[in-house]
């Protein structure tokens, strides 16, 4: 490119009608909040790569009940592949993880990774938000800052009691941590359903110190606590709430927002003299290729995995990289694609005499009036992805075994910043026997990956390495945890639904070795990813965008999106995608203002 080409560029997309105020690269979580808050006032395109997730994936993508059974969700190296949903990303060979290549699934559909999502929805705590706003050198990112952001983006409605009608599990939630009246679009609920031997795992998980918390998690608290969590559930048909139901739909007749979707962007157009980016370079369904034009911003929104691979197809990341592919180098940034944080999780499974959501959809009879019950009053099993969650620190008799260079690295993480989620749940044998479940994740991991190109070509997928348990203390707070789990389905409290001997790991893992061994031949992604293009102070190694996500080194070109959070926060990440687009289009729309 250059600048005669830049201005006929220019030229061309106002005489057809292809240029726009701002560009919005990707139609996904964060994607769709900038594009409805920006069109309020702009011209705004947005392009997506996928289409609408109701036509291309129905029911798995709507139905609460059934938001982890779309069989492409799979992360076996040789899963279905569904490319009209997802990227088919696969990972690298890991080594501390038996040598596996993960398929780990990022959405392609407007609602992006929203509308794939398990629908979990909560805050992180209020230290790892302040760590966050200290790390970026601004205050503007701590919790009582964000709350604002928080509350913009979403709709909270009260549990429905007579629905959810399951002894034991009451929720106790803070509503004043929402604010509906700032008209939010995002639906944020609780599900009409919970099944038995969920709430026998929540009793597990109570009985070795995790109490419910009498707030739930979204006032900043997490540590020490469970909680039978909010999730983005239209309450009224008990479908999902994604970007694309809500932020899309909220500006559905705002004329100055276009959305093109089946649609590439395969790179970003930068003006190499000026090093401003002007317009996008587009690839349809069909083949052709466009330029489209933003006389603002380019906002790049494509996701942990999608935006650090389109900055550097565009020529902007590690010069030694991208000189490796014939790339022009426009901003030399050594931390694009780094400081991959991601999350792993381990279970441990047992089986007990309670039913569960997951026996009633197996047997056809129970199945039929599960659909009905869904379909005529939005309740029972298939309205429901819902678990019980607890977060914690290891306590004291364990990690007093970790290494001192566990302990220390373990001791940068805030003290309320939880280093294990446990999600009580239920899954049923071939036999169709309920498996009651405790789930270990590492929600403080200190292993980082990265995602690198293999070539200039947007067809060539990037290739992921989350380098999973190449932090030693990654490994000890693996085992601990699933020791944690153990205790918690060993404990009395519920020795009179769990039986016979445990089905995973089994009873014949019992050394540290062998628990780690077990951990690392079945670890998968809760599919969390995040801090690949992070946020940052000019100059910091890793920093790729400032506390606005504006690029260092290119004009008019900012990333909004997971890949820019400087760390991953404990626990579920898309309350936080949200607050971040939401707060982002507030600086974008105040500096045009004033
Ligand atoms: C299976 C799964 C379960 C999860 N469960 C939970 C949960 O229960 N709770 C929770 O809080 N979080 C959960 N998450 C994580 C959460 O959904 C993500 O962190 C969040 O949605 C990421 O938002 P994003 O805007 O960064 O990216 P995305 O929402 O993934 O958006 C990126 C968009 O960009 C598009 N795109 C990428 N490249 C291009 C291109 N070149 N051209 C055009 N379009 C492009 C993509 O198609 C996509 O639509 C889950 C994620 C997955 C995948």
């Amino acid at each position: 490119a250059n600048s005669t080409n830049t201005t006929s560029i220019k030229k061309n997309a106002a005489l057809l009608g292809f240029d726009y105020d701002y560009i919005v690269i990707g139609g996904g979580t964060a994607g769709l909040v900038m594009a409805s808050r920006l069109s309020e006032t702009a011209r705004v395109a947005v392009i997506e790569a996928g289409g609408y997730y109701e036509v291309d994936n129905g029911n798995y993508s709507t139905v609460p009940g059934l938001a982890l059974a779309s069989p492409f969700l799979s992360t076996a190296e040789d899963y279905p592949a569904n490319p009209k949903m997802d990227w088919g990303f696969l990972s690298a060979s890991q080594p501390h993880a038996s040598d596996r290549i993960i398929h780990y699934p990022q959405g392609k559909t407007l609602g992006g990774s929203s509308a794939l999502n398990t629908m979990a929805y909560h805050r992180g705590t209020k230290g790892a938000y302040q760590l966050w706003a200290d790390l970026v050198a601004d205050q503007s990112y701590t919790f009582s800052n964000l709350l604002k952001y928080f509350q913009k983006s979403s709709h909270f409605t009260a549990p429905n009691l007579t629905k959810r009608n399951t002894p034991n599990a009451t929720v106790q939630y803070d509503a004043t941590a929402f604010d509906n009246a700032l008209g939010g679009p995002l639906q944020v609920s609780y599900s009409n359903y919970v099944d038995t031997t969920a709430t026998w795992m929540a009793r597990a998980l109570q009985s070795i110190g995790l109490p419910e918390s009498t707030v739930g998690f979204n006032s900043g608290v997490l540590s020490g606590f469970g909680a039978w969590i909010t999730m983005t559930i239209d309450p009224v048909n008990a479908t999902r709430s994604s970007s694309q139901t809500s932020y899309l739909e909220h500006v559905a007749n705002h004329k100055n927002l276009d959305v093109l979707s089946h649609t590439n962007v395969t790179r970003i157009l930068i003006d190499p003299f000026s090093k401003t980016a002007f317009g996008v370079e587009i690839v349809r369904q069909n083949g052709a290729v466009n330029f489209l034009v933003a006389n603002e911003e380019v906002i790049l929104s494509a996701g942990a995995f999608g935006s650090p691979r389109l900055l550097m197809l565009s020529g902007i990341g590690p010069a030694d990289v991208l000189k490796e592919h014939r790339i022009p180098v426009f901003s030399n940034l050594p931390g694009v694609g780094q400081n991959l944080w991601d999350q792993v999780l381990v279970p441990v499974e047992t089986g007990v005499n309670t039913p569960s959501g997951a026996q009633v959809e197996a047997n056809p009879v129970t199945n039929a009036e599960a659909i009905n019950e869904y379909l005529k009053d939005a309740a029972g099993p298939y309205s429901s992805p819902g678990a019980y969650i607890a977060f914690e620190k290891i306590p004291q008799e364990l990690r007093s075994n970790f290494s001192s260079e566990a302990q220390s690295a373990l001791a940068w993480f805030p003290s309320d910043w939880p280093e294990v989620e446990y999600v009580g749940g239920s899954t049923v044998n071939s036999d169709g026997v309920s498996q009651g479940v405790c789930t270990a994740v590492l929600v403080a991991p200190l292993s980082r990956g990265n995602v690198t190109i293999v070539s200039s070509n947007f067809a060539d997928q990037p290739v992921i390495d989350m380098g999973w348990f190449s932090h030693p203390a990654d490994r000890e707070v693996a085992v601990a945890a699933i020791k944690r789990c153990r205790e918690a389905l060993a404990s009395k409290e519920v020795a009179s639904v769990v039986t016979g001997p445990e089905v995973v790991p089994g009873a014949s893992i019992q050394t540290d070795d062998e628990i780690l061994a077990f951990a690392e031949a079945v670890a998968t992604p809760i599919f969390h990813a995040a801090g690949t293009c992070a946020m940052g102070k000019k100059g910091d190694p890793n920093a790729v965008v400032d506390t606005q996500g504006r690029v260092f080194g290119v004009n008019s070109l900012r990333v909004v999106d997971s890949s820019i959070f400087p760390i991953a926060i404990p626990g579920h990440p898309q309350s936080s995608v949200y607050m971040l687009a939401e707060k982002i289009a507030d600086d974008i729309k105040s500096s045009t203002c004033s």
